[in-house]
C-alpha cells in the first residue's frame, strides 16, 4: 500500500537565510518537491530580518541551491520551479508591528477549531532564544489554526532551566502533539536501518545483553572545524552539541527494549526510559570517565585565545538496568578529527573456552561494526581457519555489507524523511519533551563537575584522531577504541 496523497500545505521557515535552511532545509525541500512528494500547490514562505522580496530572495536561493544539492540530482526545470514558489517576509519576530509583513501573506485563521484547513508548518531554524517570541507572536496574530505544527531546532536550550523555560513557552501556545522536536539523526536512513536492524532480526537479541556484549562504542567524528558557526560553537561545546541530543539518541536506540511497536509514543517510551537508567556521572568520577580536547586552532579561529570550549570530548557511560549491568558504553565526538566517521561498534565477549589454544594466528573477539556514514553498511567480524594443510591457523575475516552496493536507491538526506514527516503529522522520529529534559538532567551533572574542577580541555592537533586522553579513558579498562583499519 502507497502513502496516501498530501493536500498542499503552508510551510513557513522562521530563520530562512540562515545556514540551515540555506544548506539544508531548502535542499530538503527541494529533493521531495522534485520527487513530487511535495504537493503542487504547497507554500513555503521564509522569514528573516534581511530585507528582501519574493524576487531578491529567489536569486539568493538561485545562487545557493546548486551548491548543496549534488550536480546528477539537481533538474535545472524543477529546481527553477520549486524556487519560482519560494516567499520571503521580512520580518524581526521580536518586534510586533513587523508581523504584518506575514499576516499579508498568511491569512490569520478564525479559531483553531476550524479542521478543514490547510496544514501549516512553522520552522524555527533560529536561535532557541527566538522559539517563545515566535510561538507567542504566531500565537498573538492569530496564524495557529488547528492543523498547525512547530518544529523546534536543536538545541532545546542550554541546560536543564533553559529547556524547561523554552518547553513552557512554545507548550503555552502549542499543544504537545503539535510539536516536532528535530534530532536529525533521527533522520538517517542508517539510524532508521539500526532499528531495523535490531528488531527485524531474531538472530540478535537472543545476545542483545551483557551475557554477550562486553561493551558499546558510539562514534561521531567529523573531519571539518567549527567554520562560520564559532560564534555558537563557542557558547556550546561537543557535549551540548552533540552528545546531549545526537549521541545520547543513537545510546537509546541500541539500548532501549523492543518497543511494542513504531508509534509516535511506543519507541519514545523506551527511550525515555534507558535516559532515566543512565548512571549519573558526578563530580567524583568526572574525570575518570570523561576526557575532553580542543583542537589547536580552535581559539584562534572563534577569536578566543582563553576558550576552554570542548571540541571533542569522550565519556564511558553505564546504564542502570538488567540488560545492560556492567555493560559500558564509550562515547566519542569531535571535530577536526582524521576522518568523518560515525559508527556503532557493539564488542562481543570472547568465547568462555580457548578451544584452539596451540593455532597460530589471532583470536579476537567478534564485533559488529554498524557504519552510519560516510559509507553505511555493516560488518560482523569473525574469527576463520585460514585454508590450508597442517595445523589450524586463526584469521581474522568480516561479513561485509555495503548498502550502496546492495540497494540501488539514492539514500535520502535526514531532513527530506523529517520535513515530510511533519507535513503527514507523524512525530515518531521527534523527540518528545520528556526525552529532551532526561537528557539535560543527565548532562547537566557534567557541565557543572568541569566547572567545578576548572577542566581544561587537551589540545590535539587538526587531522589526528583527538586528544590521548580518550585513549586513556578506554585503556584504563583493558579495551580501546575501534579503528576502520581493522575492517
Ligand atoms: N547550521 C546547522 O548546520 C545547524 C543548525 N542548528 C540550529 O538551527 C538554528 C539556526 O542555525 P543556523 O542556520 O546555523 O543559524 P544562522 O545564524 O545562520 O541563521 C539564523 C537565522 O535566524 C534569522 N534571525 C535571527 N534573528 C532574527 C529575528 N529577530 N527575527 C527574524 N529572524 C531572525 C537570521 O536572519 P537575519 O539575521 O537576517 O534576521 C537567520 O536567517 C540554531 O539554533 C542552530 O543551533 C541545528 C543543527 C545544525
Ligand atoms: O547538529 C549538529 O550536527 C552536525 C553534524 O551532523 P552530520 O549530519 O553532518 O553528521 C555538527 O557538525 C553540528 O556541529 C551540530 O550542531
Amino acid at each position: 500500500m502507497g502513502t496516501p496523497a498530501l493536500a498542499p500545505c503552508d510551510i513557513v521557515v522562521f530563520g530562512g537565510t540562515g545556514d540551515l535552511t540555506v544548506r539544508k532545509l531548502l535542499p530538503a525541500l527541494y529533493q521531495r518537491y522534485r520527487d513530487g512528494q511535495l504537493p503542487e500547490g504547497t507554500r513555503v514562505i521564509a522569514c528573516s530580518r534581511a530585507g528582501l522580496d519574493d524576487a531578491g530572495y529567489r536569486d539568493k536561493i538561485r545562487g545557493e541551491l546548486p551548491r548543496f544539492v549534488p550536480n546528477a540530482e539537481l533538474d535545472q526545470a524543477s529546481a527553477e520551479a520549486f524556487i519560482e514558489g519560494l516567499e520571503h517576509v521580512s520580518l524581526d519576530v521580536q518586534d510586533d508591528h513587523s508581523w504584518a509583513g506575514l499576516t499579508a501573506k498568511l491569512p490569520p485563521v478564525a479559531g483553531r477549531e476550524h479542521g478543514n484547513d490547510r496544514v501549516r508548518v512553522f520552522y524555527l531554524a533560529c536561535a532557541p532564544s527566538l522559539f517563545g517570541p515566535i510561538s507567542a507572536g504566531l500565537e498573538g496574530h492569530g496564524l495557529i489554526n488547528a492543523r498547525s505544527r512547530v518544529v523546534l531546532e536543536k538545541p532545546i536550550g542550554r541546560d536543564l532551566a533553559s529547556a524547561l523555560a523554552i518547553n513552557d513557552a512554545v507548550g503555552a501556545v502549542f499543544d504537545e502533539s503539535q510539536i516536532f522536536r528535530i534530532d536529525h539523526y533521527l533522520g538517517k536512513e542508517s539510524v532508521q536501518n539500526l532499528l531495523v536492524t535490531r528488531f527485524a532480526n531474531a538472530v540478535l537479541e537472543p545476545l542483545w545483553n551483557g551475557r554477550a556484549i562486553d561493551h558499546v562504542q558510539i562514534t561521531v567524528a567529523e573531519a571539518i572545524g567549527v567554520g562560520a558557526r564559532a560564534g555558537y560553537y563557542d557558547t556550546s561545546g561537543a557535549l551540548r552539541d552533540m552528545v546531549q541530543n545526537h549521541l545520547l539518541q543513537l545510546l537509546c536506540l541500541v539500548a532501549m527494549e523492543p518497543p511494542t511497536q513504531v508509534d509516535r509514543d511506543s519507541v519514545r517510551d523506551e527511550k525515555l526510559k534507558v535516559l532515566k537508567a543512565l548512571r549519573p556521572i558526578t563530580a567524583a568520577d568526572a574525570a575518570e570517565v570523561t576526557a575532553t580536547g580542543q583542537y589547536a586552532t580552535y581559539a584562534e579561529e572563534c577569536e578566543r585565545p582563553d576558550s576552554t570550549t570542548e571540541t571533542f570530548v569522550a565519556l564511558k557511560v553505564e546504564i542502570e538496568n538488567w540488560r545492560w549491568a556492567g555493560v559500558p558504553f564509550y562515547l566519542r565526538t569531535g571535530k577536526c578529527l582524521d576522518a568523518r566517521t560515525s559508527e556503532i561498534v557493539i564488542q562481543f565477549r570472547p568465547v568462555p573456552h580457548p578451544m584452539f589454544p596451540d593455532a597460530e594466528g589471532t583470536t579476537e573477539p567478534n564485533r559488529l561494526v554498524i557504519t552510519l556514514q560516510p559509507d553505511e553498511g555493516m560488518q560482523l567480524h569473525l574469527i576463520a581457519k585460514e585454508p590450508g594443510p597442517g595445523g589450524i591457523r586463526l584469521r581474522p575475516v568480516s561479513l561485509d555489507l555495503n548498502y550502496a552496493a546492495t540497494f540501488s536507491s539514492r539514500t535520502p538526506e535526514a531532513y527530506e524523511r523529517l520535513l515530510m514527516d511533519v507535513v503527514r503529522g507523524n512525530p515518531t522520529l521527534f523527540m518528545r519533551r520528556d526525552e529532551v529534559e532526561a537528557a539535560w538532567a543527565w548532562t547537566e551533572p557534567i557541565l557543572a563537575a568541569w566547572e567545578e574542577a576548572g577542566r581544561q580541555p587537551e589540545t590535539y592537533p587538526a587531522g589526528t584522531s583527538g586528544p590521548t586522553a580518550a585513549t586513556t579513558l578506554i585503556e584504563r579498562d583493558g579495551r580501546t577504541w575501534h579503528t576502520r583499519s581493522v575492517s
